[in-house]
């Protein structure tokens, strides 16, 4: 496909998106609207009017009603693990492809996630605050090594594997509970019940996304079936911790400690003002959602999707979105134009499109499906049938034309 596919598409990359995407975007000729921010609602409102991708982190929430209101938008981007933020159905049913990176900052959760052990084992926050104070606290009292202890893994995914690995490596024993029937690496166990897992940690750490059933997962009734003076570490999604209950665990002394990277509101921006009933708990971690906020893990991200979001636009290729049917074909060098046709997955709509095409020379096409949505890719040739002698603009116009009849067209791009 030509640059001509490119020209005209506006990006808005929201959320300090890493500059590796902003250079591969303008490198292909899109013209991009980078913010450090998440914005207001309404501001996003207005300028989802003219974006032809968003491009987006953990913090921006692109409701049904945004969607709906973005008349030229193809494809969102989210620049990090979680798509919760995005409403997914309203996405698809708008034709509209949604692509994140599965586990380039897998690392550095993991990573932060064994900091975090070694820090609650060993009160490093508070002696450290205490030393900031001038306060000289030499205790061994409750602090203890990790070697030996028992590391509880809610989520057995991408993350959740990653630590299981080099917990193990420092010693721990490591247990996991995941509603999915994994593999276990290494020595690690599964455990009948979350409950069951709950009872025999000395460190429960939460990687699981945020969906209706993991909301409030770990409760007052949860935290209480935890091991005295047990450790919590929740760097998966604030939605997951009932934040209240925790501090009540935290300040009686029932749990040991927690580390808190993820919270059920986030500010919009860096600064002050950050409110949470776990502010000044003892032995407790916060963090501003760090989890994935590494050099290596936001420039990988920044490539990754980036290169999804121009394979999509350019070419068409779906591969990797986690709402559309992925859909791609490969170029064969001849004079082509490519129809990309997403519709209702109903009986029907590959007939009334087949006869539309009927007069022209179909060189490759494939449709995939998903749920409700259907996305149909052809290929056709300029050399032969209907499209002989005329421009690539004719064809496409006339196509587009007759394709919009088809009752059952949610979006229809013609690239050439
Ligand atoms: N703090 C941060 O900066 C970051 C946070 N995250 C969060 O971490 C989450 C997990 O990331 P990955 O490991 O990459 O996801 P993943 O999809 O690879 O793994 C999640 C696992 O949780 C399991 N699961 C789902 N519901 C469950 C339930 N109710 N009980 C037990 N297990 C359940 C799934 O079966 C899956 O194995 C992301 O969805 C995201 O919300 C991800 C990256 C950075
Ligand atoms: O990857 C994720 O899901 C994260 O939570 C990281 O979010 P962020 O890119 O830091 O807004």
């Amino acid at each position: 496909m030509s640059p001509a596919t490119i020209k005209g598409i506006r990006a808005l990359l929201l959320e300090n998106v890493n500059a590796a995407a902003v250079e591969s975007f303008r490198a292909a000729g899109i013209d991009v609207e980078h913010h450090t921010k998440a914005l207001p609602e309404a501001e996003l409102r207005e300028k989802l009017q003219t974006a032809h991708i968003v491009g987006i982190r953990s913090k921006t929430q692109l409701t049904a009603s945004l969607i709906a209101d973005a008349p030229n938008l193809i494809a969102i981007g989210c620049f990090c693990i979680g798509t919760n933020q995005v409403d997914l159905e309203a996405a698809s049913a708008a034709g509209i492809a949604v692509f994140n990176s599965p586990f380039s900052n897998s690392r550095s959760v993991a990573e932060l996630v064994i900091a975090e052990i070694i820090t609650l084992s060993r009160q490093l926050g508070d002696r450290n605050r205490e030393m900031h104070q001038g306060v000289w606290n030499k205790v061994s009292a409750q602090c203890y090594e990790i070697r030996g202890k028992t590391l509880g893994i809610v989520g057995y995914g991408h993350i959740g594997t990653q630590l299981s690995v080099l917990a193990e490596a420092m010693g721990m024993h490591v247990i996991f509970y995941d509603v999915l029937q994994l593999m276990p690496l290494g020595a690690a166990r599964p455990t009948a019940s979350l409950n069951d897992l709950l009872s025999r940690a000395d460190v429960v750490t939460l990687h699981v996304p945020e969906t209706p059933e993991t909301r409030s997962l770990i409760g007052k009734d949860q935290l209480e079936k935890m091991r005295p003076g047990a450790f919590l570490i929740n760097a998966s999604r604030g939605t997951v911790v009932d934040i209240d209950a925790l501090a009540v665990a935290l300040r009686s002394g029932a749990l040991g400690g927690a580390a808190v990277d993820v919270y059920p509101k986030e500010p919009r921006s860096n600064g002050p003002g950050f409110e949470s009933a776990l502010r000044d708990c003892p032995n407790t971690i916060l963090t501003p959602h760090i989890g994935g906020s590494t050099e290596e893990a936001q420039s990988a991200i920044g490539i990754e999707v980036s290169s999804a979001l121009l394979r999509f636009i350019s070419r068409g290729s779906s591969l990797g979105a986690v709402n559309v049917p992925e859909v791609d074909l490969r170029a064969n060098g001849k004079r082509i134009i490519r129809v990309l046709h997403m519709h209702n997955n109903v009986p029907g709509v590959l007939g009334r499109i087949n006869e539309i095409l009927s007069s022209f020379n179909v060189e490759k096409q494939i449709c995939e499906s998903r749920g409700a949505l259907a996305y149909l890719m052809l290929d056709l040739s300029l050399d032969a049938g209907e499209a002989q002698g005329k421009t690539d603009d004719e064809v496409a116009g006339s196509l587009r034309q007759e394709l919009a009849k088809v009752p059952e067209t949610i979006k229809t791009r013609i690239l050439s």
